[in-house]
Order: structure tokens, then C-alpha cells, then sequence
């Protein structure tokens, strides 16, 4: 038996960060998957006793024997609840992916990697078997690459094991039952430590659940935008490292704990508006304006809030100014331009609309300006579907 597995991308309009610390964010799935396949050998099939890891739209293929793996790692797990990766197993892993040369440009994958081997053996043990990964999110570009890669990694575990209850006959793609998703979750969650250090968990359940949410130490209040909405997200292409970010806000903290606090008690006070916002109805074109005005004003203030806590980027700038340039695409772009300059860099929301204000030629005119800055854009829908599962029986 194969099992793909598929699991979105997401971007926060509010609260990236903050939500580290306990404030309210407000964050949505996107139309950007990264999938897993997965086939755990059989004894009858006889096997080479490797278990290979395969990251496809990069050309990297990995396996090691399962008899190294399992002389490195102190015993497979009771899998329930997930375990977290302890310090000395994940100095056992780093060396086990040390031994694979990624290549230097690479170099990030590192962890990722020995997040597969963590999350694989912790549900499996040592059963040799090959996992193919594909993903059409750029990695660290603030779209949740490594919470999707996480979520993906463990459904496809999960449903090849008996902790799920799926109905591996069925065709197509099928999602989990609720307490199912709640087990994918917990151990993308700790997959995310991994990559993140500190995560809030924000970005793994919104690719596990889907939708557009808000969350707050933990806990998911789902969002039913009164409009249907679509983004136009820039790429600006600037490297940066989500797990060392979320230190240096924990460094300032530290260091400033008073004011640190007021910016976070401010941040979650902008993500409640702002998901009220998104729900009231919006019964004609001018509660529509002044709803969106609201938001751009929340946006603005979010993004003063994440340059006081030290996360901006001045390429961000550039892409601000160019969509301002745009009359309509700036007063719809703006405010989500800044819900991603809260990213930090790379991934900027340029629109928000009820999918047919920005179609055209103003959208075309800002792509084109956008990328003649060597920026890459992308249009996102949000709030689809979260991670789900499709069996076929391997030959
Ligand atoms: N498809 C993938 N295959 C292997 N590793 C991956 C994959 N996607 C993400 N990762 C891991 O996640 C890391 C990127 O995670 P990081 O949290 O820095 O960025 P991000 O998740 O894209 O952005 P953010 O967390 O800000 O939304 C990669 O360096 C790699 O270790
Ligand atoms: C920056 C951050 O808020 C979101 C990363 O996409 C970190 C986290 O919540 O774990
Ligand atoms: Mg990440």
C-alpha cells in the first residue's frame, strides 16, 4: 500500500511572532501543497533494508540502511503521545544526514531531513520504505514550507499505521476524522521544534485544519470570512531563517520585558479586530470600503509593531512602493502587503479583493513591475482545504 499525502501553505495577516508570545494571529491555508508519498516495504516483498528519502523538485535523494539508523537512535517509541525529539537523538540524526553531502546551497535542509528520520522512526521503527516529497512552496519564504513538509511527513505516516482509522479502498482524496487531524497535528507540531525551536504552533495547525483561522496559546478559533478572498503574494527572494527570528524577538524580550509586553498585548488586540473584521457582513460596496479602510489602518499599525520587535526588511519597502504606484491595487494591496513584510521578507501580500475588483489589467500591471524587480508573484487562493490523504495500492 502507497499513500500520498498533501498539506497547504499558509500565510498570517495578523500576529506573526507576537503569537510566539502568547498574543492572538489570524492566519489562512493556501492553494500551495507540499506532498508526501510514502510505501513501507513488506517482508514479502523482500527489501534492500533501506529506508530513502527522495526530495524530488530538488534533485536530492537520500536513504540510509535501517540498521545504522536504528544503532543511532535509542529504540523505536510508543508513539502516543508524539515524543519530542530529544538533544542527543538529535545530535544522532544530524550526523546520520551529515553522512549524505547535502550540498552546501542545500544547507538548510539539513534539519528537515532529520526531521523526516525523527518523525518516520518514531511511527515506524526501522521498517525500510521510501518517502517522495514534491512542494510547490518556496522554503523559508514565509509561506509555512516546513510546517507543511511537517504535516505531510506525519499524515502520511499516520495513515500507514494503525493509530488512524481511514479507509484505505477508497479513491481520491479523503481527510482525516477530527481527533485524527488532532494526532497529525501534534506530531507536525513537533516536527516544527524542530525546524522552528520555539514555535507557536500556528503554522501546523493551519495547514492540518485548513481555513482561515485565529490562534492564541494554542487554541484554534476557526474564521468564516464574509467574502471570498484571493492574494497576490511577492516572493522578494531574500533568504531568511524563521527559527533564527523568532530567537532574536525572544532575545529583545528578554531584554525588554516590560515594553515587549505592551507591543504584544497591542498586536493581539489588532488581530481581534481584524478577525472580526473579515466576518462582519458586508451587505454593500461601502461597508465594504470602510471595512477594508479599517483593516489597512490595522495592517499599518501591525507592521510599526513588528519593526519595534526587529523583524522588517528593506526590500519590502520596494515592493510597497510599487503597488502604491497602483491606486486600487494600493488601497486593496496595502494592508496585506504589510500582514507578510511582517514575515520579513519575502512573502508580501499584494491584494486582498472579492476575486474580480483586482483581475486584469492592474494586477497584471503590478506583477509586471514587480518582477521587473526580479521579484517572483504568485495568486493564492486562502482558506481552502487543510491536509488530506489518497491511498493506491502499489504494485
Ligand atoms: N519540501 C521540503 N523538503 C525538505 N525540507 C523542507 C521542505 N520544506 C521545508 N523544509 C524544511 O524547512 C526549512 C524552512 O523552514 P522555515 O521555517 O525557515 O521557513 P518557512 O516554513 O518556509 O517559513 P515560515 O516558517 O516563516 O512560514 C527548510 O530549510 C527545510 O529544512
Ligand atoms: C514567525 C512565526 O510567528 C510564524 C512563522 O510562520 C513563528 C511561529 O509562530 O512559530
Ligand atoms: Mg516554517
Amino acid at each position: 500500500m502507497e499513500v500520498r499525502a498533501r498539506a497547504p501553505g499558509k500565510i498570517i495577516l495578523s500576529g506573526e511572532h507576537a503569537v510566539v508570545h502568547g498574543s492572538a494571529a489570524v492566519a489562512a491555508s493556501i492553494d500551495l501543497y507540499t506532498e508526501v508519498s510514502l510505501k513501507i516495504s513488506t517482508d514479502s516483498e523482500g527489501s534492500d533494508g533501506l529506508l530513502k528519502l527522495h526530495l524530488k523538485d530538488l534533485g536530492l535523494q537520500f536513504s540510509w540502511p535501517t540498521e545504522k539508523i536504528k544503532e543511532a537512535l535509542p529504540g523505536p517509541c510508543i508513539p502516543l503521545p508524539p515524543p519530542t525529539c530529544s538533544l542527543e537523538s538529535m545530535k544522532s540524526l544530524a550526523s546520520l544526514v551529515e553522512d549524505q553531502n547535502i550540498p552546501e546551497a542545500n544547507f538548510g535542509l539539513a534539519t528537515g531531513v532529520s526531521t523526516f528520520l525523527w518523525l518516520y522512526t518514531s511511527v515506524h521503527g526501522f521498517k525500510p520504505a521510501t518517502a517522495v516529497v514534491t512542494s510547490s512552496l518556496p522554503l523559508g519564504a514565509g509561506l509555512g514550507s516546513s510546517a507543511a513538509f511537517c504535516v505531510a511527513v506525519s499524515a502520511s505516516l499516520l495513515a500507514l499505521s494503525d493509530l488512524v482509522n481511514l479507509d484505505q479502498n477508497k479513491k481520491g482524496w479523503q481527510s482525516f476524522q477530527e481527533n485524527e487531524l488532532e494526532l497529525v497535528n501534534k506530531w507536525a507540531f513537533e516536527g516544527e521544534k524542530m525546524i522552528h525551536g520555539k514555535p507557536s504552533g500556528i503554522d501546523n495547525t493551519v495547514s492540518t485544519f485548513g481555513n482561515m483561522i485565529m490562534f492564541k496559546s494554542g487554541q484554534l478559533t476557526l474564521i468564516k470570512p464574509s467574502m471570498p478572498l484571493k492574494m497576490l503574494i511577492t516572493n522578494t527572494k531574500v533568504g531568511r531563517n524563521t527559527k533564527a527570528l523568532v530567537a532574536s524577538v525572544s532575545e529583545r524580550t528578554m531584554r525588554h520585558p516590560e515594553a515587549m509586553a505592551s507591543v504584544f498585548t497591542a498586536v493581539d488586540s489588532i488581530s481581534k479586530e481584524l478577525s472580526t473584521i473579515v466576518q462582519s457582513p458586508a451587505p454593500d460596496d461601502l461597508t465594504v470600503t470602510e471595512n477594508e479602510d479599517k483593516l489597512q489602518e490595522l495592517m499599518e499599525m501591525n507592521q510599526g509593531l513588528l519593526q519595534s520587535m526587529g523583524v522588517s526588511h528593506t526590500t519590502i519597502e520596494t515592493v510597497l512602493r510599487t503597488t502604491l504606484k497602483y491606486k486600487l491595487a494600493s488601497k486593496l494591496t496595502v494592508y496585506f502587503s504589510r500582514a507578510l513584510e511582517s514575515t520579513r521578507l519575502k512573502s508580501t501580500i499584494d491584494s486582498l479583493t472579492n476575486g474580480s475588483v483586482l483581475a486584469g489589467t492592474i494586477v497584471d500591471k503590478v506583477i509586471a513591475e514587480l518582477e521587473s524587480c526580479g521579484f517572483q508573484c504568485l495568486i493564492a487562493e486562502i482558506g481552502g482545504k487543510g491536509v488530506e490523504v489518497s491511498f493506491s495500492s502499489s504494485s
